[in-house]
């Protein structure tokens, strides 16, 4: 038999030791808990991480294509020089995206520029311009000179005018709004902002020259109802209003007139004897001579063109000046040219009335140091010399192309539409010569 205090002493063990296991239980089960928590949460991180990383594995090639969008779409423009504030003038070419009004816009640009085109794209096309889209100097506006035009602006170039005789003689009445409204409204639009205007005139306003060769200080001879009118007449008062503006308003005018140019983004159906001659030559048709063929023409290259109506607008000339090729050449020479170049089979001489000589003079010197490219011995020789570049590397390439038809074949700026896409054609009986 135990003793009390003894049984006393083993009671009070037992208890100690059952607060202990209790205790060792408790940490165990707090434990175990904490364990599996721990564990869940690892588990869930694992499966966000597997997750994450699919995600990554799908996103990454479409991640990668959209880099590769970026880079193709990421346009790349022609070199521009750095103006500062004070040199950067604001300026606004209408017709802009034609023919003349495109290589204007690129010079101007490149010269760094901020350029504003204008155009109704009647003859002009968005594509002659469209590697400035998206330039921060660049803005392309698709309007109407016939509509006022309210902006803010330096310089003015006023080319808008279709101006190939097919075009013009299309719609006459809106030859004639386009030069008289459109050429009010952009006189308008330069006394308001204080800018300077060019207007692009033409030889045209000459008309049918008993003079040659047709210096500035000739009046011209113009029949009025004739079928050139619409647009000889049109530029005539055109250049009449920029005086009226000068003397009246103050307005700084620059009057260009003109003469035959050629050069690449010239449409090949625009009806002009360059492109007449080249389209039918392609199509292996006979050239069109019209007349005895003895009519005589100066061509000159768009880009010298385009230095003459920088050079002018910069100058201080206010009167009328020619900007033209000095060498002269018969239509049948020129003719005479490409079937020399080309295999072409015949040249054929209409009856129509050709006698017409138009050449702009001697050049002359604007100023001191303005001195206009038609004066530059080096690009008279060489004019000729371009056109069989230009005709060399055209025709022979088209020559060489599968297609029968030439459909909107592109080459060095040249567009050639498939025959059913041509202007009606340009008939004898209207030209004047
Ligand atoms: O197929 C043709 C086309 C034209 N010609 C002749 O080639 C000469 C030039 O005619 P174009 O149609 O090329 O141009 P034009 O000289 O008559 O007028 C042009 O010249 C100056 C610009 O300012 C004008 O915008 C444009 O109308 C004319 O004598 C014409 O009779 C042909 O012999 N065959």
């Amino acid at each position: 038999m135990l003793s009390q205090p003894l049984l006393r002493l083993v009671s009070a063990v037992s208890r100690r030791r059952m607060k202990l296991l209790l205790g060792i239980a408790l940490l165990a089960y707090v434990a175990s808990v904490w364990g599996n928590l721990i564990n869940m949460r690892s588990i869930q991180e694992n499966r966000e991480l597997r997750i994450e990383s699919r995600i990554e594995e799908i996103i990454e090639p479409l991640r990668e294509k959209i880099r590769d969008l970026e880079k193709s779409f990421t346009q790349k423009y022609p070199p521009v020089k750095f103006l500062s504030e004070k040199d950067r003038k604001r300026i606004l070419v209408t017709g802009g995206a034609g023919f003349v009004g495109s290589h204007l816009t690129d010079k101007l640009m490149m010269d760094g520029h901020e350029v504003t085109v204008v155009d109704n794209f009647f003859t002009g096309r968005k594509r002659n311009v469209e590697h400035w889209i998206g330039h921060e100097n660049f803005e392309l506006i698709n309007h109407d000179v016939v509509e006022p035009l309210y902006i803010e602006v330096d310089q003015i170039y006023h080319l808008a005018s279709p101006a190939s005789p097919p075009n013009y003689m299309y719609n006459p009445i809106k030859t004639l709004k386009t030069n008289t409204i459109g050429t009010l409204n952009m006189l308008g639009l330069a006394k308001r902002v204080g800018a300077r205007l060019l207007l692009a005139s033409t030889s045209e306003v000459y008309g049918d020259p008993e003079v040659h060769p047709q210096t500035e200080d000739y009046w011209g001879h113009v029949n009025p109802i004739g079928p050139r009118a619409c647009y000889d007449e049109g530029k005539r008062v055109a250049e009449t209003m920029c005086y009226a503006y000068m003397k009246q308003e103050g307005v700084e005018v620059r009057v260009a007139r003109i003469f035959n140019t050629f050069g690449p983004r010239m449409h090949m159906n625009d009806g002009r004897v360059v492109s007449n001659f080249i389209l039918q030559a392609l199509q292996g048709e006979p050239l069109t001579v019209y007349g005895s063929g003895s009519q005589t023409r100066a061509f000159q290259y768009v880009s010298d063109l385009v230095n003459g109506l920088v050079a002018l607008m910069n100058s201080n000339v206010s009167s009328p000046v020619n900007l033209g090729n000095p060498e002269e050449h018969t239509i049948l020479e020129f003719a005479q040219l490409i079937k020399n170049l080309v295999a072409v089979r015949e040249l054929l001489a209409s009856t129509g009335c050709a006698l017409c000589h138009r050449c702009p003079g001697a050049p002359r010197i604007l100023s001191q140091e303005c001195l206009l490219p038609t004066v530059d011995q080096e690009i008279r020789v060489s004019d000729t010399t371009r056109l069989e570049w230009v005709w060399l590397n055209c025709v022979s390439k088209m020559w060489a192309c599968p297609d029968p038809h030439f459909s909107q074949l592109q080459c060095l700026g040249w567009s050639v539409l498939a025959p059913s896409c041509l202007l009606p054609a340009w008939t004898v009986g209207q030209d004047r010569g």
